[in-house]
């Protein structure tokens, strides 16, 4: 299956005979880090550029390019339904992702087995086989579109951590987030059994070379005023990553979650910035998985967006190997398929933006910088130091040492407390028998293999001829278990959508008709969501909700933003398509002009004052066809027909543009019959290009009204001197 940019992916194809698929692939890919020369311009933090992607909106000035930074970009995906998912995930791939993340669905970690199907999730999406084949097996055609490696991602914890790792690394999932501290402070499982089952997850994730992300990130989620927590998180990487290398899971895959604990409007920088170059300075031999804090996310997006920024600012100025972006609506619902991609664009614009910035500036080696540094390292220290006092890692957490708001030293005895003998799974590990054996590869501790075959203590499972990490075969791949909550019905329903020639707006799951309204009423807060709960209700929306709410001013005016459903189904074929208006670059126009100079007469025709739509697209200011070389006689407003075409006979001009936006009585259509004719009197209209421009005119009724061409709304200099060049060029072939 490889897949167009104009077809869409089938996701009846991603299923069919899901059971024999297997990974084409194991293990973590880095991206190629090497300079790029684009253009004019040298990108040094950068990688190759995709094969298929969508640039930035402002690449359109520069020739589309769509430069990579180096980093591995992260988008987190699960609205609950994998399926459609699937769809985010190319879009996410054409936006510069290559590292997809999928949360479990809500509570999984409680689960003490592995689930089966594929039952739709709740704030995530139930992590089974068969939904982590299916998506593997997407991005392996994903990656082939864009033409780089994708990294597929989720989480191992709960108490069936080590099942999952071995399901992952059986399924060739890339990367995990692997940290027993989280199962203990979060979860409240039972800490013995906690880092039993991390040792075995952790052998196996480094066995199928994943990488694997820590849980530091949740402490200043977590903690009441998160940049007291920045000593306890150094510590809380240091456990779970010496612990991993000890494990045998490799440094260069072994990656900090770095999460800034503080956000605008405390003194963002300032906090955040010693911070990140003390976790460098004591841990640089790891990786760095930067994320901007989800803390401080409130329902303002462009808020988000900023603060995002502010992140990467900070990854800019010390370093990150994998930048995971925050979709800007968490905040406000689990996150949409529109911000998932202005995530993915706020990383790539920002990092490409401040590409190389240590060439030009550097963090001072004194001051405030450096003695914040210390005095975290230092309190980070002096903590681990308490720890081994205390006689563990069990211990200071049973004495409720983690996630405490003071700042270590200091201790306002609000941590969170776990009891080394209670928690979930608790008395559930039990010692290994003189004579256990476990034939099966990637096993952690003690394994008696030498009792059947000294040979085989390095390669337990050749004593079975191998198991399923070996005969992939052997996996037992269950389909759908409930008959009521699958895949199969999910699609039945939607598949209108994708076949029946219908169309509704979506937010998360295909044809869902969710669609949001950005309103703003002159009148206070309260009296404003009133007021925008009956515009979405008279909008004929279902289900109106207030999303947003921004105070512009207490009494003079109030934003708000509203979700609701709009139960109308759009039949494709009774559409009217909006004409594709070719537009040359603007480097081949300016190359033809040089080649073939055009001289344009243009003005405003007959009773019409209006001059600021001819302008724009006729003046260098903004993009107008002067910029690309062509001389134009601008004849004014209120211009007789007649001169129109007598001036171009004068100025032996090509082109005649006639801006006409009055349209009582077709007066605009009449305008454009008389050039005609009036051209056609002179003998002079076969020489000559006539285009009409206006906010009423379409260019289907322009041309049947005689003119070569109409432009309407939104038309910009670029369109018209496209079409001058290709309809100049079809005169020449005519001569
Ligand atoms: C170390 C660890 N283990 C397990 C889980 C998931 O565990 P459950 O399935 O929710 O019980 C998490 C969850 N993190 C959610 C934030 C993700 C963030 N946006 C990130 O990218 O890091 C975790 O941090």
């Amino acid at each position: 299956m490889n897949l167009k940019p104009n077809e869409k992916l089938n996701i009846h194809e991603i299923l069919k005979d899901l059971r024999h698929y297997q990974p084409q692939k194991r293990g973590w890919v880095w991206r190629d880090q090497t300079p790029q020369q684009i253009r004019d311009f040298t990108y040094v933090q950068a990688s190759p550029s995709l094969q298929n992607y969508v640039p930035l909106p402002s690449a359109r000035h520069l020739g589309n390019i769509d430069p990579q930074p180096s980093e591995v970009i992260t988008t987190e995906i699960a609205s609950g339904r994998f399926e459609d998912d699937i769809r985010r995930m190319r879009m996410a791939a054409y936006h510069g992702a290559d590292h997809i993340m999928v949360i479990r669905t809500a509570g999984q970690s409680h689960f003490d087995g592995l689930l089966e199907g594929t039952p739709q999730g709740i704030g995530g999406i139930p992590i089974t086989r068969k939904q982590v084949r299916a998506q593997r097996r997407a991005l392996d055609i994903i990656e082939e579109e864009v033409g780089r490696p994708i990294n597929y991602h989720s989480y191992v914890s709960g108490v069936a951590g080590p099942e999952i790792a071995l399901l992952f690394a059986e399924e060739g999932v890339n990367g995990a987030h692997q940290d027993p501290q989280y199962n203990i402070l979060y979860r409240n499982i039972n800490m013995v059994r906690s880092f039993v089952d991390a040792a075995e997850s952790k052998q196996i994730m480094a066995y199928a070379s994943m990488a694997q992300i820590d849980g530091a990130h949740n402490a200043n989620a977590t903690a009441r005023d998160a940049w007291k927590v920045m000593p306890e998180l150094l510590v809380q990487h240091i456990i779970n990553s010496k612990f991993s290398e000890k494990v045998g899971i490799k440094k260069e895959n072994i990656c900090l979650s770095t999460v800034p604990p503080a956000a605008s409007p405390t003194p963002d920088l300032k906090l955040n910035l010693p911070y990140a170059v003390a976790l460098r300075e004591f841990l640089g031999d790891y990786k760095m998985r930067a994320q901007m804090n989800t803390k401080y996310m409130d329902s303002s997006t462009r808020e988000a967006t900023v603060t995002h920024v502010l992140n990467l600012l900070i990854t800019r100025l010390t370093s990150a190997d994998i930048q995971s972006t925050i979709t800007p609506d968490e905040g406000r619902n689990v996150p949409w398929h529109i911000y998932n991609i202005e995530a993915l664009d706020t990383a790539k614009q920002a990092l490409i933006g401040m590409d190389d910035l240590l060439s030009m500036v550097n963090l001072k080696n004194d001051g405030y910088l450096q003695d914040k540094k210390r005095e975290i390292q230092e309190r980070a220290i002096l903590m681990m130091e308490e720890i081994i006092e205390m006689g563990g890692y069990f211990n200071a957490v049973e004495a409720g040492m983690f996630v405490d708001s003071g700042e270590y030293p200091q201790r306002n005895g609000d941590g969170i407390s776990r009891e080394i003998n209670g928690g979930v799974g608790n008395g559930t590990v039990i010692e290994r028998d003189q004579d256990y054996m476990a034939p099966v590869t990637a096993h952690y501790g003690y394994n008696n293999i030498a009792q059947y075959d000294k040979n085989a203590i390095d390669d337990p499972s050749s004593l079975i001829d191998g198991c399923t990490l070996e005969h992939p075969e052997m996996i037992q791949f269950i389909d759908e278990l409930d008959e009521t909550d699958n895949v199969y019905l999910r699609l039945e329903k939607s598949e209108k959508y994708r076949t029946g020639g219908l169309l509704r707006p979506e937010v998360q799951w295909l044809g869902d008709g969710t669609v949001t309204v950005d309103l703003f009423f002159a009148t206070d807060e309260r009296t404003a969501e009133a007021a925008a709960l009956v515009t979405g209700e008279k909008m004929n929306l279902t289900d109106v909700e207030v999303i947003h709410k921004e105070v512009l001013h207490p009494s003079e005016g109030t934003r708000i933003q509203i979700k609701g459903t709009f139960n109308v189904d759009i039949k494709i074929d009774e559409l009217e398509l909006p004409e594709v208006v070719e537009a040359h670059s603007e480097e081949d126009i300016i190359q033809y002009i040089k080649d073939h100079p055009i001289n344009v007469v243009a003005g405003t025709a007959g009773n019409d004052e209006h001059s600021v739509g001819i302008r724009e697209v006729l003046d260098i200011k903004h993009g107008g066809i002067e910029k690309y070389g062509m001389k134009y006689t601008y004849l004014g407003t209120s211009v007789p027909i007649e001169k129109f075409v007598d001036a171009a006979i004068e100025t032996r001009s090509q082109v005649i543009m006639m801006s006409t936006i009055i349209s009582h009585d077709d007066v605009h259509y009449k305008n454009m019959k008389k050039l005609h004719n009036y051209a056609v009197e002179k003998g002079v209209r076969d020489q000559l290009i006539l285009i009409a421009g206006g906010t009423q005119v379409t260019p289907e009724i322009a041309r049947n009204s005689h003119m070569d061409q109409g432009f309407g709304r939104g038309t910009k200099g670029i369109h018209i001197a496209s079409f001058i060049i290709n309809k100049h060029k079809d005169m020449m072939n005519e001569d």
